[in-house]
């Protein structure tokens, strides 16, 4: 029997035609576009198979464990190397005359899936995942999948997959009817099995495309509902919404025809902006595993320390998530409180939010093995720590607090163990400065909700090592986030550039907006939540007392300040007024909004806070006036991106997809514009320039909206492409 391996695990589908290797391995390694070889070697094999008399039966598989990862994502921004069509070599696949059989092991993905769709039956290993992920790629399953998948498994499982893209496991495969059989061993074996058993059986009823979509007895309602649905979801990515109209077409137009739609709406995707921003952020959040430091680190050469155990101190919100993911990853945890009375709190909080989580994961509770003591501790007695591998210090945001904690467990933990701080500003330097070991105390800012979120930003300080940044990026992994290594400012990379954005924001109401306008227009361009909305979910108390700390607010501001400046800066007391007021967010069911009590979650437009903008506007003298949508999103989203062409230039961030990973991951930054500074170069730099300039000269008290230096210079030397703009930075200014 002849068998046709899909090699190339996540690249692109090749093949191997085993009666014919030499040949075969000769084109691939020659091809020029590898995709368009490929194809052209699955052709091949398979019409030759189809000529044999000797071939009863053929065989689809993957090579090292996987099927295959789908067409080559690089491909899709390169015209050029636009191989041909996939979608006829399934059909090819489909009415070959002999059974052709689908061994999938490791991942069956995108174009992947959709070879498989072709084939006449599937066999997974148990330990296999498939989906079709095009969609959050900016495209759809465009080799037929929209067509075959629907008739597989029905319209609702099958559009749940394609305008999600998630992965499923092979056991739920075996219950969607999307696979067959499901086997422990050896696939390969088995599918020669299956293909020996059904040699000589009718394939017409495995033919997916000659199948009728199963009916619904409500199929326009349920239509209906899942567009309403997606398009709520999607927040203006278009991927989601013509995935569903691809599905639709297949419960509405015979197969041909449903393939042709299928095809329009696959073009109309592929020359969207959105796909290309959604491909940038794919290979984003992997460029980001490769980090570097000023001084020459870099994952290349940096070893990991192995994290057998680890300590979490403070059972707040952020300390209980942070316990949370620990346990799902499967690291023992000693979580520790200052008294009893906080620990149990803490307790009580923890084990709720692992029993939900165990409830989202298979096989329950058991999975997880939180009550055993030696896979989670809760304790007071510091002395627990010594022979962790790692702390995360989670207490709130207070330079002395955290410095005597870091004292004392530079006196208590083992000399190599790693002192992470949760911190999402302090000066990661002076925290180690109160330990013997600054070389082993690393930042690692977790964000809200820990277990859920999936950031890590991991900030090194000057003397922090390169196997202790390699640690905490393998932690990141295991955790399932992803980690960026960013260097060490106030706010660091996410916050220092949210500062700007916040201000604008504010001092917008002063102007002349509302909370609920600036928030909607934030959230029509794809926010998941308007900053006003976010300062209430937040807590307005907890930017309060940051700014208390600071002296920007409270008894220690100098008599005689102006109400309205600091520093000779603008400065907008607003957010300091609401909280003497006691308006502190959802939490007392008032803030920037009112809540219908204290924790709701609905925020509705309050008159109290329009009544209180106006007569603040009278007390200094503000002439209230319009403000448009246009100027709401420069002002806030320009004012964040110019900070971060700051954040690059001082070396903070050794790349602009490393702000845009931080963006789309921990500040619901939309994803299908591919984050702040890939979404500037789209806009194009000298219009960003642009604006900013004439919002600087209307707001001269404003710093931050001055166009930055290296966006300047960006825009002098011609608008380079988003790639090229670090070989832009000199020597000096680079620390990166
Ligand atoms: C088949 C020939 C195609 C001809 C092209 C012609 C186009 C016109 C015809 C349209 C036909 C449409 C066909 C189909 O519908 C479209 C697709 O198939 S789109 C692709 C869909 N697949 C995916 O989205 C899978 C993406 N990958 C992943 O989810 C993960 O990488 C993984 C496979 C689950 C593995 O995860 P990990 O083990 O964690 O590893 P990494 O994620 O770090 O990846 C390692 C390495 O591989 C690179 N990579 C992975 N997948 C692809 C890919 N599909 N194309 C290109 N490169 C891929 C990844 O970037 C990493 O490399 P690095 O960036 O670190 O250098």
């Amino acid at each position: 029997m002849p068998r046709f391996t899909l090699t190339g695990s996540h690249t692109s589908l090749s093949l191997d035609l085993f009666a014919d290797l030499h040949k075969v391995k000769a084109l691939l390694a020659s091809a020029e576009p590898v995709s368009g070889a490929v194809l052209q070697a699955l052709e091949d094999g398979l019409k030759k198979a189809g000529a044999d008399s000797s071939v009863k039966a053929v065989m689809i598989c993957g090579e090292n464990g996987k099927f295959s990862a789908g067409a080559d994502i690089r491909g899709f921004s390169a015209p050029k190397k636009r191989g041909g069509a996939l979608g006829p070599i399934v059909s090819l696949i489909e009415s070959s005359e002999k059974p052709v059989v689908a061994a999938i092991e490791g991942v069956a993905l995108g174009g992947g899936l959709e070879v498989a769709l072709g084939c006449h039956y599937r066999i997974a290993h148990a330990k296999a995942r498939m989906g079709l992920p095009e969609v959050t790629l900016g495209l759809l399953p465009g080799a037929e999948g929209t067509q075959r998948l629907p008739r597989l498994i029905g319209v609702p499982a099958a559009l749940d997959m394609i305008t999600t893209g998630k992965h499923i496991p092979a056991t739920e495969a075996l219950k969607l009817g999307l696979v067959d059989e499901i086997v422990e061993e050896n696939t390969i074996e088995a599918a020669i099995r299956l293909a020996n058993k059904v040699i000589g059986q009718p394939l017409g009823p495995r033919r997916l495309s000659l199948k009728p979509v199963p009916k619904l007895p409500n199929m326009e309602a349920f239509l209906r509902d899942a567009a309403v649905r997606v398009k709520r979801q999607a927040r203006g990515c278009l991927a989601p919404e013509l995935c569903f109209q691809a599905v639709r077409a297949a419960t509405e137009l015979p197969f041909a025809e449903g393939l042709r739609r299928e095809r329009e709406l696959f073009q109309v995707l592929l020359s969207s902006g959105q796909a290309r921003a959604l491909q940038y952020a794919f290979f984003a959040e992997r460029a980001v595993h490769r980090w570097a430091t000023p001084t020459g680190a870099s994952w290349s050469s940096a070893a990991p320390q192995p994290v057998r155990r680890a300590a979490v101190i403070g059972l707040g919100t952020m300390g209980r998530g942070i316990v949370t993911s620990l346990v799902k990853a499967n690291i023992p945890v000693v979580a520790l409180e200052q008294d009893l009375e906080y620990l149990n709190k803490g307790r009580k909080a923890v084990m709720l939010l692992l029993e939900r989580e165990a409830m989202k994961m298979e096989g329950g509770a058991q999975t997880l093995d939180f009550h055993n003591p030696a896979r989670l501790q809760f304790t007071v007695d510091f002395d627990l720590l010594r022979d962790v591998d790692l702390v995360i210090e989670a207490v709130f945001e207070n330079m002395a607090l955290k410095k005597e904690i870091f004292h004392k467990l530079s006196k208590i933990c083992k000399p190599g163990a790693l002192l992470c701080t949760n911190t999402s500003a302090l000066n990661i330097d002076e925290i180690a400065s109160a330990t013997s070991r600054p070389q082993q105390v690393i930042g690692t800012h977790f964000f809200s909700p820990a277990h859920v979120m999936r950031l890590l930003e991991i900030i090194y300080g000057r003397h922090t090592s390169p196997s202790a940044i390699a640690t905490a990026m393998q932690l990141a992994k295991t955790l399932k986030k992803v980690g960026v290594v960013v260097g060490n400012c106030f706010g660091f990379v996410g916050n220092r550039m949210m500062f700007p954005y916040v201000e604008q924001a504010v001092f917008l109401l002063e102007e002349g907006s509302r909370p609920e306008a600036v928030d909607q227009a934030l959230e029509d361009f794809g926010f998941k939540i308007g900053p006003f909305r976010m300062s209430d979910l937040a807590g307005l108390d907890v930017g309060w007392r940051s700014r208390q700390g600071q002296g920007l607010t409270g008894p220690s501001l100098p008599a005689g300040t102006p109400a309205r400046q600091r520093h000779g800066q603008r400065y907008s007391p607003l957010p300091d007024l609401l909280c003497e007021h006691g308006r502190f967010g959802q939490k007392n069911a008032k803030g920037w909004y009112q809540y219908e009590k204290a924790g709701g979650r609905t925020a509705t437009p309050d008159p109290w806070l329009h009544n209180f903008l106006s007569q603040y506007r009278d007390t200094h003298g503000i002439k209230t006036r319009f403000i448009d949508q246009e100027e709401i999103l420069e002002r806030c989203l320009f004012s964040l991106i110019n900070e971060g062409f700051a954040v690059l230039a001082e070396g903070i961030a050794s790349g602009p997809e490393h702000l845009d990973v931080i963006y789309v991951n921990g500040y619901g930054w939309p994803k299908h514009t591919g984050g702040p500074m890939f979404y500037a170069s789209t806009v194009g730099l000298p219009r960003v320039l642009a604006k900013l300039q004439k919002y600087s000269e209307a707001h001269p008290d404003v710093p931050r909206l001055r166009p930055n230096a290296f966006l300047k210079k960006l825009v002098a030397v011609g608008n380079p492409p988003i790639k090229e703009w670090m070989s832009y930075l000199s020597q000096q200014s680079a620390k990166l």
